[in-house]
């Protein structure tokens, strides 16, 4: 029957949809976070730059970076759309949503909500809102995100940012290791912070300095996943580092 042959086909393009020519839609944040089996969900960041590492990297293609961070086993990509302190560009969004089929994280400095639907229209399918920018505003922007088709990870630091980030009802939430007021790394920040969060049904992602496997494994008991940036755009071979975070 006709019916028959149409699924059959179906279920071939979107099994093998390299073969079909045809891109897969890729899951969502969320999805690719849990669905991470036997390894660490890690989240790979391009950043060329940024205030507590300078230079980091030659601006290159930021879609051949994705790339090889997607050979290395990511479950996602974080893209710094930042220009002036991090090297980034709002197009690069587009840029690496066309070179992989992951989910891709806009981060920047989102304190207007015109900035949400600048985030759907370049294409990203999540977005950064930062509690301690944001402060009481972090649900209204949460709630924005969502109407625009965007997940929203909220970042925290301190204990009192991550009330509001629970309270702001966002599933995804970042516990950002650094203090981005004065750069201090304080890699015990994750452990601190996420008790409640995991009690409370969230996802928490732990963020910032990490700088190989020691560091995700003694984390791991605390996060759902990483994000990692600095050790990875500094690294010769960033794909064999991902891979040496991936499985740590
Ligand atoms: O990375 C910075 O120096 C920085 C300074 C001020 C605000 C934000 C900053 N970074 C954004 C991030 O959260 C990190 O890029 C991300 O967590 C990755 O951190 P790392 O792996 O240490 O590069």
């Amino acid at each position: 029957m006709i019916l028959d042959d149409i699924v059959r086909n179906t279920a071939l393009r979107i099994r093998e949809p390299e073969e079909s020519g045809e891109k897969m839609t890729p899951l969502s944040l969320k999805e690719a976070i849990l669905s991470v089996q036997g390894r660490h969900a890690v989240i790979a960041e391009i950043k060329f730059s940024s205030p507590s590492a300078g230079k980091i990297r030659e601006r290159t293609d930021p879609g051949k970076i994705a790339e090889e961070y997607q050979n290395g086993g990511c479950a996602a990509i974080s893209v710094l759309t930042e220009p002036d302190y991090f090297g980034g560009r709002p197009d690069d969004i587009a840029v690496v949503k066309n070179a992989v089929s992951l989910p891709v994280l806009r981060k920047d400095f989102i304190t207007d909500l015109r900035q949400i639907e600048e985030t759907r229209a370049l294409g990203a399918d999540a977005v950064l809102l930062i509690a301690g920018l944001l402060g009481g505003r972090t649900g209204e922007f949460v709630s924005a995100a969502r109407r625009a088709g965007l997940e929203p990870l909220v970042e925290v630091h301190t204990p009192a940012e991550a009330e509001l980030a629970r309270a702001s009802g966002a599933e995804l939430i970042g516990i950002n290791n650094r203090d981005l007021r004065t750069m201090e790394v304080i890699r015990g920040t994750t452990a601190a912070l996420a008790g409640p969060l995991r009690n409370a049904g969230r996802i928490v992602v732990s963020m910032s300095g990490i700088r190989g496997p020691e560091d995700i494994r003694r984390t791991a008991p605390h996060a759902d996943a990483f994000l990692a940036g600095t050790v990875l755009m500094s690294a010769d071979d960033p794909k064999m580092v991902l891979e040496e975070l991936v499985c740590a």
